[in-house]
């Protein structure tokens, strides 16, 4: 569970991106965040992340609290979130089936558990068949599926995807969306920042919209830059 409370964010040259956010993400939900460039969207992934600290109010992550979260927690923290980019961030000198194990060897995982879990993942995002392929052989919306897979096979309770279908055309970003929603229905919290206008008024998902710092709608089945926003 996200929780937020009147958060502030001020950057250090003075630049107040959060100006009191409050909000709620309960396990299980499929969230889009949405607003205009500079609103503050990047912010809050980077404040739930722990990539940055707030200024002020109260942030709660999956259990922990992440204004006075110790260092030695904040690995533990991330361990409850599966990050996916809009650039992949693939390491190409690796396989497919390499990528998502380096990512289960770096929290410990046994051989045992990677030969479970990695064809399971790839089962899910369609890719059993290319194991083997470098990320250079792939196709955008394959080696977003291969990105989501990585940010799966640690079994998070929450997948961030920040922007996932901005290097990609129409039908994939569609497939990716509609990948995201398969893995929510399989239990998994969602939140996706994405521009996608079209994409977004389709699902008829819970719509979060921020601007100049603040959130001014949230609605289930809300629409974006449609009537009701
Ligand atoms: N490291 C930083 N230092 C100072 N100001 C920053 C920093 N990062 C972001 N900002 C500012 O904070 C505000 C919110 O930025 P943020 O990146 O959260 O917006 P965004 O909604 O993600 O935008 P975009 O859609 O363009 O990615 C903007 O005014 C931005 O210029």
């Amino acid at each position: 569970m996200i929780r937020f409370i009147d958060v502030y964010k001020e950057y250090d040259n003075g630049t107040k991106a959060l100006k009191g956010v409050n909000m709620r993400i309960d396990d299980g939900e499929f969230v889009f965040l949405v607003g205009p460039s500079g609103s503050g969207k990047s912010t809050i992934i980077k404040l739930i992340t722990g990539e940055i600290a707030l200024t002020q109010g109260k942030l709660m992550v999956n259990g922990y609290s992440m204004s006075n979260i110790s260092p030695k927690q904040v690995p533990l923290m991330r361990r409850t979130l599966g990050i996916i980019f809009q650039d992949f961030r693939l390491i190409e000198k690796k396989t497919v089936y390499e990528n998502l194990s380096f990512a289960m060897r770096a929290i410990g995982a046994s051989s045992r558990d990677l030969k479970r879990r990695i064809p399971y993942v790839l089962q899910l995002v369609g890719l059993e068949q290319k194991a083997d392929r470098y990320p250079g052989q792939l196709s955008g919306g394959e080696q977003q599926r291969v990105a989501i897979a990585r940010a799966l096979v640690n079994n998070p309770n929450m997948i961030i995807a920040d922007e996932p279908t901005g290097n990609l055309d129409p039908n994939r970003s569609l497939e990716i969306m509609m990948l995201l929603e398969r893995i929510n229905e399989l239990g998994t919290t969602v939140l996706v920042v994405t521009h996608e206008k079209n994409l977004v008024n389709r699902f008829g998902k819970r719509v979060v919209a921020i601007e100049d710092g603040r959130i001014i709608n949230d609605e289930t089945g809300g629409y974006y830059n449609g009537e009701k926003i």
